[in-house]
């Protein structure tokens, strides 16, 4: 047997481990780990073009390593050695990667979707509750060194001037709404949105109605014989009438080129007037400058965010308006969940070594399994 036989399979690590050190012990005994020196995308290119990663099998990614190496497009894609076979993602959303160059050069590509199904969820329930309460307003005003608004002492003299007269001179943020028996609209019934959809039901008493690609009559089932209590979903057949008869949208869908701004100026205009609205999916799933627009005409009453079109940077007009409560891409920012995330990932990565497939290869490439 030649010496090459036993040589190790190479891994590129593009981002760090930094939860799962004994999952990613059981790969660094069975590859070798190459990781890049470079510190952007051009140097990145160039080490790519120097013969650096000759020879890997997998490159395994985090989110943030889209700083080091910017988007996995096209032009990236082809840079990378004609070794590389899969790429490992540890996330659910893999919008940063183009699936059509990976898979025009036989590259499969894996997510992590399970993995971020319940914090996602709880951080869209934190930010439906915010939003549908104005507690953002009155938090923001507590931080001013105002009580709901103004100084506790300007609160008093008001509530004293109001008992001599019928003037109402108390600044306080709008009243919020209760969430019991409101409906919550989900578009993109995935795995996070029938999480939210039997939390929503359980804590919050809210009727949900959702909006797919296609019917899920399977998970519908799911949600009415496992959710406590019975968690009843209603398939809506038309974007009108999902956003004409939701109090609350949430928008739980991917990113890709059939759903960015799928939510803009014509589909607020469609939308029950006062709605609020919850993204912890993408921001370029909605347009921000529209869903501004429609914020000041109170078309829509208040939103809650925790994704941005241009992460980590926020449209001004979101900063300034009090209506608006602000996360930043906080959804899975958990040990457990993390953990589970690169967990995830990795077995992916043993997978991939030792049979030649993917434990969760993304839809687009289930063919290639
Ligand atoms: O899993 C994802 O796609 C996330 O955005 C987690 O940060």
């Amino acid at each position: 047997m030649g010496s090459e036989e036993h040589q190790k399979p190479k891994i590129l690590l593009l981002g760090t481990i930094e939860h799962a050190h004994d999952a990613w012990s059981r790969i660094t005994s069975i590859a070798d780990i190459i990781q890049p020196t470079s510190t952007d995308r051009t140097s990145f290119l160039s080490e790519c073009a120097s013969g650096a990663f000759s020879s890997c099998l997998l490159a395994y990614r985090t989110f943030d390593s889209t700083t080091l190496t910017g988007p996995l497009d096209q032009d990236l894609i082809s840079a990378l050695p004609s070794s590389i076979k899969y790429i490992c993602h540890v996330g659910a959303g893999y919008d940063a990667i183009s699936i059509p160059a990976c898979t025009a050069r036989g590259i499969r590509v894996s997510n992590t979707p399970g993995a971020v199904d319940e914090a996602t969820a709880d951080c869209a329930l934190f930010l439906l509750l915010g939003a549908m309460r104005n507690f953002n307003a009155g938090m923001t005003a507590l931080r001013r060194n105002e009580w709901r608004g103004g100084t506790e002492d300007q609160v008093k003299e008001e509530e004293e001037e109001e008992k001599k007269t019928t003037k109402k001179t108390i600044k306080m943020p709008p009243l919020g709404r209760d969430p019991r028996g409101k409906t919550l609209g989900i578009l993109g019934m995935g795995g996070i949105g029938k999480c939210l959809a039997r939390k929503v039901a359980g804590a919050f008493g809210m009727k949900v109605q959702y909006l797919n690609r296609r019917r899920d009559w399977e998970g519908e089932k799911e949600l009415r014989e496992q959710g406590s209590p019975r968690v009843e979903v209603e398939w809506v057949e038309t974007m009108e009438e999902l956003l004409g008869t939701s109090d609350v949208l949430s928008l739980n869908l991917p990113l890709n080129a059939e759903t960015r701004h799928i939510i803009s100026t014509k589909e607020f205009a469609m939308m029950k007037p006062g709605i609020v609205i919850i993204n912890t999916a993408r921001g370029a799933v909605m347009d921000e400058a529209a869903l501004v627009e429609a914020l000041e005409s109170g078309q829509v009453q208040s939103v809650g965010l925790d994704v941005y079109e241009n992460e980590p940077e926020i449209h001004p007009g979101l900063l300034a308006n009090p209506n608006v409560m602000l996360v930043p891409h906080m959804g899975t920012w958990t040990v457990e969940t993390e953990t589970k995330m690169e967990e995830w990932a990795i077995s992916n990565v043993q997978m991939a070594i030792e049979e030649g497939k993917l434990r969760s290869i993304v839809p687009e490439q289930r063919n290639m399994q």
